[in-house]
């Protein structure tokens, strides 16, 4: 039997840390080599575990700092935590043609917003149907202890939309608000998205899409978190593989 690939999670006592560590011991092929939170040294940690892959469900101040760190490690990375843009995204691609340059095995990291396999089609889906309405918004649904809003999947989702728009020569939206903007909700990319904080939910979109007379509703709901760790175990495997920067589930999986 081939060797388990030795996983560190970053933020693993955290809500998506702790479930994570938990799918990786039920992985057969795989083996939870180290748990790093706050406050530890992400080198140190993987290094002196002998760690090849680490996932980062930490918080958005410390991922783009933790990924370098592990670039510099020699460590792969599979990455959830949300509050990547374009810039830190860049300096991490950067950062890995540098490290990776003479390299026998180079490294990948892989930027995920959603590893659920509903949010990853939702994002699909959407992007598909936006040029051909008039009108698309999102509403986006989660827990009140999450710290970040827009959700990055929301943020994903409305780029998405915006490049579909603009690649069918769509202009702006139809809106005639004016007054009362504070409740239009936030504009990603000339896309509205609102963001609602309720106790009892865990993570849901919906991208409702309007022309005269007809709407097209898309709609997932996480109901449990053991819902991304598919996406999760197989970005893991994948990982190592897929050299450089790859941002999105959607690279990996099967999707035609
Ligand atoms: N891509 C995806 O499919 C998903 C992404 N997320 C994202 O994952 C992130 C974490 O979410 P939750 O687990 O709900 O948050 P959480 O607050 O439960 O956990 C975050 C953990 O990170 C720890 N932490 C803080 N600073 C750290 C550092 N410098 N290094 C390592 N750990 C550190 C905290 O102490 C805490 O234990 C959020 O950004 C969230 O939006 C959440 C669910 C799914
Ligand atoms: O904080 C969460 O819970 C989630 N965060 C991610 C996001 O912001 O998109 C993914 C999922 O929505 C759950």
């Amino acid at each position: 039997m081939s060797e388990k690939t030795r996983v560190a999670v970053l933020g693993a006592s955290g809500r998506m840390g702790a479930t994570t560590c938990a799918a990786v011991e039920s992985a057969e092929d795989l083996e939870l080599a180290a748990r790093v939170g706050r406050g530890d040294d992400v080198t140190t940690s993987v290094r002196e575990s002998g760690v090849q892959v680490a996932v980062d469900f930490s918080v958005p101040d410390a991922t783009e700092a933790n990924v370098h760190a592990l670039i510099d490690a020699g460590v792969h990375a599979v990455v959830g935590t949300t509050g990547w843009t374009a810039a830190s995204r860049g300096r991490v691609a950067e950062h890995l043609a540098e490290a990776n340059a003479g390299r026998e095995q180079p490294l990948g990291v892989l930027i995920a917003p959603n590893f659920g396999l509903s949010a990853v089609l939702v994002m699909r889906f959407a992007a598909q149907a936006a040029r051909y309405f008039e009108s698309a918004e999102i509403v986006e649904l989660h827990h009140p202890d999450k710290v970040d809003a827009p959700s990055g999947t929301a943020r994903h989702t409305a780029a998405a939309i915006a490049a579909a728009r603009a690649d069918a020569g769509l202009g702006p939206m139809p809106d005639a608000t004016a007054s009362g903007h504070d409740a239009r909700g936030a504009d990603v990319d000339g896309v509205r998205v609102h963001a609602v904080r309720l106790r009892g939910l865990v993570a849901h979109e919906e991208v409702l899409l309007g022309n005269p007379g007809e709407q097209l509703v898309i709609r997932q709901d996480s109901f449990d978190r053991v819902s991304f760790m598919p996406g999760v175990l197989l970005a893991v495997r994948r990982v190592p593989s897929r050299p450089g920067l790859t941002v999105g589930l959607e690279h990996v999986l099967d999707l035609g």
